[in-house]
């Protein structure tokens, strides 16, 4: 690569003779005297001149010398001050010289090749690129930032850019004092003119030397995420008029996410859905285990009920009268009329179980119960019903780990884990967060009758980087502040949580070091919970809070083999 620094190798200069030879090297131009990694030297004409003296009465330099896998840097240090260096390789042989005459032809022909591919290269890139030095002033300005900002090359080059821009504008200037690199910032210097700006302190030794400043005019992304939104709003409220009027729609167009995940997810819910065997939804807080128990409830165009019960709410008093219902009389306080329990109430239809992964254990026994016979008895009742009922269950706890502890019984477990889904998390199907933004904008902008025109690019941005740890929920309800702290129809960065705003804007610190230590103390973490866990990933991954999946992925970055 001609543009780098040459190589050791590229320099070496071979007319030498050694003064132990036998014979002379012709086109010698130094005389070289060795004994082992020590070097004397001679030029050519001083030896001639003095051919007839005795050995001992020449005038020997001491030369410096380098091993052939030498730094060149520290090679071109020592020739400041040395006409010339001595290469010798890992047996003690000299290999050649290097002199400083060869060293600056090459390092200038180095200099013109890379010149000439930074010239060629900003020149040809349609964003702008400015480069500031030490004393803040403008070095490097291109075509692309002349276009931009309208300011040609010759008024700006050797000013301090502050004379053109306003201070606080002036990220490089901030690069610059505090060494920090920034990415993806936004800003508008033209009321016509959106800019993504990134810039990076320039080093050289430890020492900041300038600035460099990288803008992307987005006014087109931004006038056409603004079109986007205006047709992605019709095209939702076109596709609720037509689930109107269509006798049977899809119970599964309201689940958004048109990621390869979500894809599988609802092809294979859709082909369980045709089934009537029990179901275990499993996935994170919410991700939407609810939203597809009752798609896959609807999907046979069922007008049959569907009975949600959280067992986390459900106090054991209540359980039974709750879910077998009670006759008149049953108990003090109960209505006089007796009631219906949540089995009879899904009959024909579906009892969704929520979060079964809190149902205490004494619970636990008489649901299986019920699953097993398919009959019980109202609280108070001699009657026997029948439970003629689908059960889809949900939870986000590893019941499988529940199983282990002997926390979730293994027999029910197996009873209601026939079929399982597993809904990704919202961070392993990033490609979703668009379209679920688009439509949590058209939802709350109806609710709270705001029309959303722009959203700021760097509010995007901040949402698809964000990790989502409450899933679609989360992402829900940051829509609803956004929508509701939007101001004539913008959406802009001010409004979004702090959590957000921290997790996407902090400035790209240039400390390589920072995120070492990091990775060390996740290492740590995982190595720890897997041991604590005996290997059993699954509970590892339970006690880190995170899924298996994730930490299989988190295992294979850290390079972590357990
Ligand atoms: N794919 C999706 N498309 C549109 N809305 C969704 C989607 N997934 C989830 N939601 C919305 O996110 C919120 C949470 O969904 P849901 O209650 O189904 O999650 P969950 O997994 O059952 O949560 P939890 O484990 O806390 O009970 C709801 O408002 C739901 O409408």
């Amino acid at each position: 690569m001609k543009h780098l620094l040459p190589r050791i190798e590229d320099l070496l200069q071979r007319n030498f003779s050694l003064y132990s030879d036998m014979e002379f090297n012709k086109e010698a131009a130094y005389i070289f005297k060795q004994h082992h990694n020590e070097v004397w030297m001679l030029t050519i004409n001083e030896y001639l001149h003095f051919k007839s003296r005795n050995i001992k009465e020449f005038d020997w330099k001491k030369a410096s010398v380098f091993n052939e896998k030498a730094v060149i840097q520290d090679v071109i240090q020592e020739l400041q001050t040395s006409d010339v260096v001595v290469i010798i390789d890992g047996e003690e042989k000299i290999k050649g010289y290097i002199n400083s005459a060869v060293l600056v032809s090459k390092v200038f022909e180095s200099y013109q090749y890379l010149e000439a591919y930074f010239r060629t290269m900003i020149d040809t890139m349609d964003g702008s690129v400015s480069i500031v030095d030490e004393a803040g002033k403008t070095v490097v300005w291109t075509h692309g930032a002349e276009r931009i900002f309208s300011i040609p090359k010759e008024e700006i080059i050797g000013n301090k850019m502050e004379e053109f821009f306003p201070k606080d504008m002036l990220l490089n200037k901030v690069t610059m004092d505090t060494g920090q690199s920034f990415r993806h910032k936004q800003h508008k210097p033209r009321e016509d003119l959106f800019v993504m700006i990134n810039s990076s302190p320039i080093f050289i030794n430890d020492r900041i030397v300038g600035a460099v400043a990288a803008e992307t005019d987005i006014t087109s992304q931004v006038i056409m995420n603004q079109e986007l939104m205006n047709a992605s709003s019709k095209i939702l409220q076109l596709q609720k008029e037509v689930s109107r009027l269509q006798l049977s729609h899809d119970s599964f167009q309201q689940i958004k996410g048109s990621s390869q995940l979500m894809k599988e997810t609802i092809s294979l819910s859709k082909k369980m859905s045709e089934t009537s065997a029990n179901i275990l939804l499993l996935g994170e807080t919410g991700v939407g285990k609810e939203v597809f128990a009752k798609a896959i409830h609807f999907y046979r165009g069922s007008s049959s009920p569907f009975i949600a019960v959280n067992c986390g709410a459900i106090t054991p008093s209540l359980f039974e009268s709750e879910f077998f219902g009670y006759e008149k009389g049953a108990f003090s306080g109960a209505d006089v009329k007796g009631k219906k329990g949540k089995l009879e109430l899904a009959n024909g239809g579906t009892l969704f179980l929520d979060e079964i992964g809190d149902l205490p254990l004494d619970m636990q026994v008489k649901l299986l119960r019920v699953l097993q016979d398919k009959t019980y008895y109202r609280v108070g009742g001699t009657k026997q019903l029948t439970a003629g009922c689908r059960i889809i269950a949900a939870t986000n706890k590893d019941l499988e780990a529940m199983v282990e502890a002997n926390t979730f019984r293994e027999d029910l477990y197996y009873r209601l884990n026939i079929l399982s889904i597993t809904i990704p998390p919202l961070r392993e199907r990033k490609e979703d967060v668009m379209e679920l933004l688009h439509q949590f904008i058209y939802e709350f902008s109806l609710l709270y009758h705001r029309t959303i025109k722009i959203v700021d690019p760097q509010v995007t941005s901040a949402l698809l980087q964000y990790d989502w740890p409450g899933n679609v929920r989360e992402m829900r309800n940051v829509i609803e502040r956004l929508v509701l702290l939007s101001v004539e129809g913008t959406i802009t960065i001010g409004a979004l949580p702090p959590k957000l705003l921290q997790s996407t804007l902090l400035p790209t610190v240039n400390d390589d070091s920072l995120q070492d230590d990091l990775n060390d103390f996740e290492k740590n973490k995982i190595i720890e919970a897997i041991q604590t866990e005996e290997g059993n990933k699954q509970a590892a991954a339970k006690k880190l809070g995170i899924s298996r999946a994730t930490l299989y992925n988190k295992m294979k970055k850290l390079k972590i083999e357990l």
